[in-house]
């Protein structure tokens, strides 16, 4: 069957994308990297000795500019449903967030340690069927907000990858009743035509 002319231009978009070919030269395994080393250069989100969960973590790229920020004092602890080449200074549990199990682990890793950011760029697989994948993306940054909720230190951040449509006034809403000051990001390496945008949230009321 011949490749579908959509799948032609994004393979086309990928090669000729500066950020996919920066990422070859900086040694980082996803573009994503630099959305948040955008975020975080305007934000100043992450420095160093902190203690940081990176949800929905696959490839590694955001794992990898947290694991450099917070140095070898501080400690990166990442989740992905898929498997993750290991990173130094980074903890991985390989696990369905959706699954209770898997919140489990990640707060056993954690040890009791207060964590000072919580970042989630965790975005499901797409079906085609616009409604079921708005409403599975809500759901997981809906469980990220949660575990931010259950594990940030006062005054601790929070920044996730959330898709503009259904539910996502309401959501926006929610992150406003726990943090003091929230903005909306899309930095220049999002796509312009994905409606993904990067709320954040800053000063946890705890
Ligand atoms: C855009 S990618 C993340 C890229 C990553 N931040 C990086 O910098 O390399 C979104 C990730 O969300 C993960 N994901 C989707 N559904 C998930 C789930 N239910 N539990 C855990 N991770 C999930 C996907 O496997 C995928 O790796």
């Amino acid at each position: 069957m011949a490749r579908s002319k959509s799948s032609n231009r994004w393979l086309e978009e990928h090669v000729n994308d500066p950020f996919v070919k920066q990422a070859q030269v900086d040694g980082y395994r996803s573009r994503a990297s630099y959305k948040l080393l955008e975020i975080n250069k305007k934000d100043r989100l992450i420095h160093p000795n902190m203690v940081v969960v990176d949800l929905g973590s696959a490839p590694g790229g955001w794992s990898q500019v947290a694991a450099k920020l917070v140095g070898h004092k501080g400690r990166v602890i990442a989740s992905d449903i898929l498997p993750m080449d290991a990173i130094a200074g980074v903890d991985f549990i390989q696990g369905d967030f959706t699954e209770n199990d898997v919140f489990e682990s990640i707060m056993a890793t954690l040890g009791g340690d207060p964590v000072d950011v919580v970042i989630s760029d965790m975005a499901p697989n797409i079906s085609g069927v616009t409604v079921a994948d708005q409403a599975a993306s809500m759901y997981l940054v809906e469980l990220a907000l949660d575990m931010a909720s259950q594990v940030l230190k006062p005054k601790g951040s929070f920044l996730a990858k959330v898709f503009q449509g259904e539910g996502y006034d309401e959501y926006l809403k929610s992150v406003r009743a726990v943090f003091d000051k929230v903005v909306v990001r899309k930095p220049d390496s999002s796509r312009s035509r994905s409606r993904e945008v990067y709320i954040l949230g800053k000063g946890f009321k705890g």
